[in-house]
């Protein structure tokens, strides 16, 4: 049936795609305060070097290294505004200032634009048309994007429906922790490959969510093909950061040089790979299924097919790194603060008295603190830095004036490391998030615009409550099963796109 998608395309046409939904009006309205704000020209930036502009410093050690003092540099030596000129040709604003924050996303419009990702743009657009014909709410912007995402989200965003997956999820956490049993069966130490079994639990649970099917990601010996899509998720969203961020990336697509030809390579592979799922799982449907039965996939089908198959695609890749990372710096959190995973704990042994007993939604309703550690950990190590946005009209910010058409890199990570946001902020405290906290740390205190690990308004994360749901279970069991101890040096992070863990995931881990 859906075959026809698979031809490859021969020819790849060699242009960049332009985002046109900023009207003309809007470009020629004058918002309140516009004539008294300091004109665009005279934000103050670093000076962008020839030829790379000041696209470089994403590539710096500091920025994949060292996140405080990438921001703080720029944070202080240029205020809450700063004009990074010539990324890939255009300016880039990183701001520092919850208030500007939410003044930029108070005026995104319908149909915010987080711009970015013109390598999946190239290669949805121009490359692989004839199979994608531009589609994805990654890379679609405009009334385009407003007209799938207003179709997808009833599946997605809303509690009741994502609430259907409840006991898949728990089917695929139960089994994870089977693996971990025998994982540890050695010296009672995840391997140092361990973020890998976690990329592996994400995928078979995301595999069941959108196709209703078992990939067995965590039988003992998983086919190749699914170790290859898990290494070629994480290896494109290196590449896609190095495209998109650099100079070289314009150059690499347009010469159709080495980096570019490898970006193809892996997404070749992963559309090849997801596709050859998706039309199994086509071929196999279950037409008498009740509603509530129904996979993500199936659901989507009655949009769109092509749509159908392109959002669960971008499901299963979307669904990997991102929850797979999280989670794996929560279990790092966890073992390295031992009266927080000992709280948990508790909460965990008298909502689950056995051991086994699936979570239910009513039974996640009675764990707040199993949250606020969730939430604790993507407040320290979220998988993005930042949000990004494009103003989609004039806007005042900070007292200057910025046009339409400019991208808007907000610093949520800094902020949120900062104690000016949150007390003792360096400190892993759940509590801060607890609504019985009272004083210093109430969570009445925080700003929220600070921290914002899934983005925010009618743009952010699609997969925000699926992914959730997914951690909230697997961290529930892990820790309800296991005692997790940390006996290795401080965990280095990294950013590639992602911001996550870097080193090895030793943990130590011993059954309860
Ligand atoms: C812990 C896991 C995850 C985190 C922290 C995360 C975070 C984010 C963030 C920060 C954004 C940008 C939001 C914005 O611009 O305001 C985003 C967008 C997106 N995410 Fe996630 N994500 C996660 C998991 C997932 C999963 C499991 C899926 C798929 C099921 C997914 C699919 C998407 C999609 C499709 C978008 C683009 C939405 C749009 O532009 O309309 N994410 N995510």
């Amino acid at each position: 049936m859906f075959k026809n998608l698979l031809i490859k395309h021969q020819v790849q046409k060699r242009c960049f795609c332009k985002v046109k939904n900023i009207s003309k009006e809007d470009v020629n309205i004058k918002p309140i305060g516009w004539d008294k704000a300091k004109p665009f020209d005279i934000i103050p930036g670093p000076k962008p070097l020839p030829i790379v502009g000041n696209s470089w410093r994403f590539l710096s050690n500091d920025f994949k290294r060292n996140q405080d003092k990438f921001h703080m540099e720029l944070h202080e030596t240029y205020g809450d505004i700063c004009n990074l000129r010539n990324i890939r040709g255009s300016s880039m604003l990183m701001v520092y200032s919850p208030e500007i924050f939410e003044m930029m996303y108070r005026n995104e419009g319908v149909w915010p634009i987080r711009d970015g990702f013109a390598s999946l743009n190239q290669y949805r657009s121009v490359t692989r048309k004839d199979i994608y014909n531009g589609m994805g709410l990654l890379t679609m912007q405009g009334a385009d994007w407003h007209n799938l995402r207003s179709k997808v989200n009833p599946i997605f965003m809303q509690p009741r429906t994502v609430h259907l997956y409840i006991s898949s999820m728990n089917l695929v956490a139960h089994d994870f922790i089977k693996r971990m049993e025998k994982l540890m069966a050695k010296n009672n130490e995840m391997p140092a490959n361990f973020e890998h079994e976690l990329n592996k639990w994400a995928l078979e649970s995301i595999g069941i969510i959108t196709l209703d099917r078992r990939l067995g990601c965590l039988e003992e010996n998983p086919t190749e093909e699914v170790h290859a899509l898990i290494n070629s998720v994480v290896e494109l969203l290196r590449l896609l950061f190095l495209i998109d961020m650099t100079a070289f990336g314009n150059i690499s697509i347009k010469y159709n040089l080495g980096l570019w030809r490898k970006f193809v390579k892996y997404e070749d592979y992963v559309t090849d790979v997801c596709f050859k799922y998706i039309n199994e799982a086509f071929e196999t449907l279950d037409h008498n299924k009740p509603e509530n039965e129904k996979s993500a996939f199936e659901k989507l089908l009655k949009i769109d097919k092509q749509f159908a198959m392109i959002m669960t695609l971008d499901m299963i890749s979307a669904g990997i790194d991102t929850t797979g990372k999280s989670t794996g710096a929560i279990l790092y959190f966890l073992a390295k603060n031992q009266n927080v995973q000992k709280k948990l704990r508790e909460e965990l042994l008298e909502a689950l008295p056995d051991a086994d007993t699936p979570l239910t939604k009513e039974i996640l309703n009675e764990l707040p603190y199993l949250k606020a550690v969730i939430k604790e950990a993507q407040r320290l190590a979220p998988i993005g830095t930042g949000n990004l946005r494009k103003t989609t009209k004039n806007v005042v910010l900070g007292g200057y004036q910025i046009p339409a058409g400019v991208n808007v890199f907000m610093g949520n990570l800094y902020l949120s490391r900062s104690d000016k946001y949150f007390p003792k902020s360096k400190e892993f405290i759940p509590e801060r998030w607890l609504r019985s906290t009272t004083g210093e740390m109430s969570y009445k205190n925080v700003n929220p615009f600070v921290s914002l690990p899934f983005g925010f308004g009618a743009r952010s994360c699609i997969g925000r409550r699926l992914a959730t749901l997914q951690i909230e279970i697997v961290i529930a069991k892990i820790i309800r099963n296991f005692q997790l101890d940390w006996h290795q040096e401080d965990m280095l992070f990294e950013t590639e796109l992602l911001y996550g863990i870097k080193s090895p995931l030793k943990l130590h881990v011993t059954r309860i």
